[in-house]
């Protein structure tokens, strides 16, 4: 071949390598957007993903916290005495274990009161279902405002009370059952009637009575049960005055 024969296959053939390297830069932009294209759909499936999950997790805490304050309001309910939001039976026993646990810890007394109301049925039967309501409700505010707050008082059923007093000594006793009686004694109005609440109070104490939560309970119901009958055998069953016992 000649030499101008040459540089003509020569130019030729650098002609189609520059060719070929431009085809090969474009496929190469071409593959690099289509795979950025991919990662931004990628990328943005990603984000919506997250935001479901985002949303979800709300909705599920906001379900937990609303179920948690459900549960809360059913317990409360199931240990409150729905007519005077005191403290109700099934409570008194959980409370009396803490209350002797507690006494038996910084070694004081803890005093047992089970109060009964005087003469409770015939305010229903003259007064009203609705005016004896009225009657509990403010024994029980009467109560608990004349006790300590860390004192307990649990409507156990009817027109009976149940309160643990810590005390010091044994014979600190008859004076919180003093001021039980005076206070409820208060005279005030219901409904229109003038009335006075007079009740059987009778107690136990622990450790001396005992150290079973059932017993001094019991103890403390009887002597309430004896001062009453020892009462009404003196005089006609009266709201009037307050009756009190020692067990
Ligand atoms: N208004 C009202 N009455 C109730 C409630 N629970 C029980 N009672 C009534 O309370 C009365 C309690 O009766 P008792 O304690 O035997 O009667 P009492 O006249 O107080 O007799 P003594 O305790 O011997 O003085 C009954 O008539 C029950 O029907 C209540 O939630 N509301």
């Amino acid at each position: 071949m000649t030499r101008d024969g040459e540089q003509s296959r020569l130019l030729a053939l650098e002609r189609q390598i520059a060719a070929a390297e431009a085809t090969l830069l474009e496929l190469q932009a071409a593959i690099l957007e289509a795979r950025s294209e991919r990662g931004l759909v990628a990328a943005a499936d990603a984000r919506l993903e997250n935001e479901r999950l985002q949303v979800e997790n709300q909705l599920a805490t906001r379900e937990v916290v609303s179920a948690n304050a459900a549960l809360q309001v059913a317990v409360k309910a199931s240990q409150t005495d729905s007519l005077t939001g005191l403290k109700n039976r099934e409570v008194l026993w959980d409370r009396l274990g803490h209350d002797m646990a507690l006494a038996r810890r910084h070694g004081h007394r803890l005093i047992i009161y089970f109060l009964d109301i005087d003469g409770f049925k015939r305010v229903n039967d003259q007064l009203g279902h609705a005016v004896g309501d009225l009657l509990l409700q403010h024994a029980a505010a009467v109560l608990q405002t004349t006790v300590r707050g860390s004192d307990t008082v649990c409507r156990i059923g009817g027109d009976e009370f149940v309160v643990l007093v810590a005390a010091a000594r044994r014979e600190d006793a008859t004076q919180v059952a003093d001021k039980m009686a005076r206070a409820l004694a208060e005279p005030c109005l219901l409904a229109g009637h003038p009335m006075s609440i007079s009740a059987s109070i009778g107690y136990s104490v622990f450790p001396d009575d005992g150290d079973s939560p059932g017993v001094l309970v019991h103890m403390a119901d009887e002597a309430m049960y004896r001062i009453k009958r020892a009462a009404s055998r003196l005089h006609p069953p009266q709201p009037l005055l307050s009756r009190q016992q020692i067990s």
